[in-house]
């Protein structure tokens, strides 16, 4: 095919607009070769939606995950105290709402310019090692205590806690790599805090399937079904903690728990369909449980088959981890892919930088990775090499910064 040809062929696939879907494997194939001007359609709402960094809780729990990730953790330097933590945090949130509403930040270095906010989230949570460095242990969280020690556990300390986290997300990688590096620039000016560790991952682009989907990770399952939603009537009870909660500075906060969980794909890959569906519960075409139509069916972990076994097997993931089976813990998970190459035996480096958002670990992420650690079925196709816990302050209000009514309280 021509040069020319090719072009006309992506115009008209453009102004079609579901034409790369219609074109199918040869229009994409198509797409990818082509050349800069002929990159798509324009500004689409893709790159024009913002969402607001002030409000109530901070963006980036329940937004819509987005196509590309990046969660960077960092110490605050010797000597650098409370004072220095709160210019920082400042500065940060500053600098997190200029590029969530589409600005470029006074530190601009040209990559994000031609495009919108890209539904850019920036949030910021602290480690317990944030409260000694800055005296505050006084107004440390209960909820940070160090979670236990999993058996399965195969940790990587330099990978692993920090005294800052940083949270973002975008549907554009320019935009999301943008973020990343303006508040990265800003710790280093401010002489506060250097990164002590940085994960990058992935999720599924808008619009790239026929219709909003649940998004799958690296082996290949629906993932996220059976989450909490918003408009569930205890949802803010089971993921902010309270007004009038302890402590006082953390009202309408969150606790994330974040595990860099990589996934072993070569074993995963040559078990059949049938086993990998047992593994989780779930269909794995289209995430319906083993016992229902369609992926929003309601799970019976009663039903059994012919013989009298249960169709979701005893250490089926989703029967280890259901609240039913755990008290109620729940928890909000909203996981980024990642894939950092190949591994020296070929295998992928891959696997899901898991975050899951709740009002206090100790009823949430913890009962269930206990219960998990005594050995679900997926446990022998994944290890756990990284991990962390953040208090994720309230939103912060116009005119306010990030954790202000802990640095000045
Ligand atoms: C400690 C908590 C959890 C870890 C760690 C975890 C790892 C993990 N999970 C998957 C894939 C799936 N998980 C699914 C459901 C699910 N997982 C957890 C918790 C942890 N998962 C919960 C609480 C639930 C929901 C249970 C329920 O209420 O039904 C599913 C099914 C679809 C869904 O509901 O999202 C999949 C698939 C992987 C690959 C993984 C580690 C790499
Ligand atoms: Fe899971």
């Amino acid at each position: 095919m021509t040069e020319l040809s090719r072009r006309r062929l992506l115009t008209t696939a453009g102004a079609t607009g579901a034409g790369g879907l219609a074109l199918g494997t040869t229009g994409g194939a198509l797409a990818h070769a082509a050349t800069t001007r002929d990159r798509g359609p324009g500004l689409s709402t893709v790159g024009s939606t913002s969402v607001p960094f002030h409000g109530t809780h901070q963006p980036g729990i329940t937004t819509p995950i987005q196509a590309h990730g990046h969660l960077a953790a960092f110490d605050l330097v010797p000597g650098a105290g409370r004072r220095q933590a709160a210019g920082l945090l400042r500065r940060w949130s500053t600098l997190a709402a200029d590029l969530m509403a589409g600005g470029t930040a006074e530190t601009d270095t040209g990559v994000a310019r031609d495009a919108g906010p890209a539904s850019l989230t920036v949030t910021f949570g602290f480690g317990r090692g944030f409260f000694d460095a800055t005296d505050l242990a006084h107004a440390r969280p209960a909820a940070l205590d160090p979670l236990p020690q999993f058996s399965s556990d195969h940790l990587d300390p330099e990978r692993s806690d920090g005294d800052l986290w940083v949270q973002i997300g975008a549907d554009d990688g320019l935009v999301a790599f943008q973020a990343l590096r303006v508040l990265q620039r800003a710790a280093i000016e401010s002489g506060a805090a250097r990164v002590r560790w940085q994960m990058s991952g992935f999720s599924r682009s808008p619009g790239a399937t026929a219709r909003p989907m649940t998004t799958r990770n690296l082996m290949g399952q629906v993932d996220g079904t059976n989450n909490p939603q918003p408009s569930d009537p205890d949802f803010d009870r089971r993921i902010f903690v309270p007004a009038g909660g302890e402590p006082g500075w953390m009202a309408h906060g969150s606790y994330a728990v974040v595990r860099r969980i990589r996934m072993l794909l070569d074993d995963w890959e040559a078990q059949s369909r049938a086993e990998q569906e047992r593994v989780i519960g779930r269909r794995k075409s289209d995430g319906a449980p083993l016992t229902g139509e369609e992926e929003t069916s309601p799970v019976d972990l009663d039903a059994v088959d012919e013989a009298g076994d249960p169709v979701i097997p005893a250490n089926a993931h989703i029967r280890v981890t259901s609240p039913d089976t755990n008290g109620g813990a729940a928890m909000l998970r909203r996981s980024f892919s990642f894939h950092d190459g190949f591994r020296a035996d070929g295998a992928p480096d891959a696997g899901l930088l898991f975050v899951c958002w709740q009002a206090d670990p100790l009823n949430g992420f913890v009962p269930v990775q206990r219960k998990l650690d005594r050995g679900d079925a997926l446990s022998a196709y994944i290890r756990h090499e990284a991990s962390a816990l953040f208090a994720v302050p309230g939103g912060a209000a116009e005119g306010e910064y990030v954790g202000q009514a802990l640095l000045e309280g």
